[in-house]
């Protein structure tokens, strides 16, 4: 009898195990949060799987737009500080390394300066994260005869130790000299036809930079840094420019006041800029960061010169004027001093350069130039 009761009572219990089970499931399941939940990962699925190429059975409806390329990006999480003991001096809140220029925006992005970084902490950091810093630099024409200082110097000075891949983009193919590199370091030649001002020559940057992306610098780098051929590293250029989105200041104008800045001045422009308004004054010879920020800024750009051109306007200082405008919209997160865009023509060093890392050559603007 006891034994009976026993199975009975085991039966009870289990139906009522079951019943709070089957109840806690039902709640789950018709919650409404969990109707979001499920939702929203079902719509962010559909946004990943539309990163993948279309199936070939995939057809898109007519009436829909063609979906945006989308783009797999190198993305690393970084975890910047190896474990690795490190000796350096210790940094005090009360003693600032300097204290003659500024070293943080507004935004709260850093500017860098010698003495705002140690360059043993940065190399940890960087180096054993094994990535890929496209690196795009032009030379059409004439420019071509820049290449060999610009690419032996930059072999001694620039990103050492860390992985480099040089795009240039040239119209002459055969005149890119043999530079030695160690392994981890390439060069990539691409031919780009000759426009007949240098001021097409220059502005085109932003959109075959921005092809170079998509067809095959999205999976080939990690960072990408576009600077100008007419120029010569001197000094260190290394992972302490690496950020998001990362800009130079333009070495003629960091003393200046924003009314004096060369901005496009012209409301009709898509580069157009209001006296009163502005930031720093960048220079268009250095710009990059993540490939896809990069990306987001050679194509905006690119469409703002379309637009322009559109209306048979070209900005004043081309691509430059429309870097300009894009970062005043999308600030920059780290800013180069210009000890990393220097210019030879400035004559003696001021005293707050402590350091002339990168700077532009003098060259015969008539000479070298297409039309001037
Ligand atoms: C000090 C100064 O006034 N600098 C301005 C000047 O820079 P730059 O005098 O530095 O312009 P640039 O002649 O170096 O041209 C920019 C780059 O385009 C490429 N290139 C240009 C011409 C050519 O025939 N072949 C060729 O390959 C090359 O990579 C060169 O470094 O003009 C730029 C216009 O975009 C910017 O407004 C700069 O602020
Ligand atoms: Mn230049």
């Amino acid at each position: 009898m006891a034994h009976m009761t026993g199975r009975v009572l085991a039966c009870y219990f289990s139906l009522l195990i079951g019943g709070v089970l089957l109840y806690g499931i039902f709640i789950l399941i018709f919650h409404p949060e969990t109707i979001r939940v499920i939702n929203s990962s079902i719509s962010f699925r559909n946004l990943c799987l539309t990163n993948h190429p279309a199936s070939p059975h995939e057809e898109t409806p007519k009436h829909m737009p063609p979906s945006p390329k989308k783009f797999y990006w190198r993305l690393k999480n970084h975890p910047l500080f190896s474990t690795q003991r490190l000796q350096y001096e210790q940094p005090r809140l009360l003693k600032p390394v300097r204290t003659d220029v500024l070293t943080v925006t507004p935004w709260m992005a850093p500017i860098v300066w010698e003495g705002t970084f140690d360059r043993a902490i940065i190399d940890n950091a960087y180096k054993p994260l094994n990535l890929t810093i496209a690196t795009t630099v032009f030379a059409v024409g004439k420019y071509t005869r820049f290449l060999r200082d610009f690419l032996s110097t930059a072999e001694q000075h620039y990103m050492v130790g860390l992985k480099v891949h040089y795009y240039i983009f040239t119209d002459q193919p055969s005149q890119v000299p043999e530079v030695a590199l160690p392994p981890g370091r390439e060069v990539t030649v691409i031919q780009v036809p000759k426009f007949n001002r240098w001021q097409e020559i220059s502005l085109r940057r932003m959109e075959i930079i921005q092809t170079a992306i998509e067809e095959r610098i999205h999976r080939e780098a990690d960072y990408i840094y576009c600077l100008d051929v007419d120029m010569k590293f001197h000094n260190r250029w290394g992972p302490e420019v690496l950020d998001t989105l990362v800009a130079a200041i333009h070495p003629w104008f960091y003393y200046l006041d924003r009314e004096h800045f060369t901005y496009e001045r012209r409301p009709s422009s898509k580069a157009y800029i209001p006296v009163g308004q502005g930031d720093f004054y960048y220079m268009g010879a250095v710009f990059g960061g993540r490939v896809e920020d990069v990306h987001k800024l050679t194509k905006t750009c690119r469409e703002h010169l379309e637009e322009d051109k559109k209306l048979d306007l070209e900005a004043v200082w081309q691509e430059e004027s429309h870097l300009n405008w894009y970062l005043l919209h999308n600030k920059p997160s780290k800013l180069l001093s210009p000890e990393y865009l220097w210019d030879d023509l400035k004559g003696q060093r001021p005293v707050e350069i402590k350091v002339i890392r990168f700077s532009a050559i003098i060259k015969n603007k008539g000479e070298v130039r297409e039309n001037v």
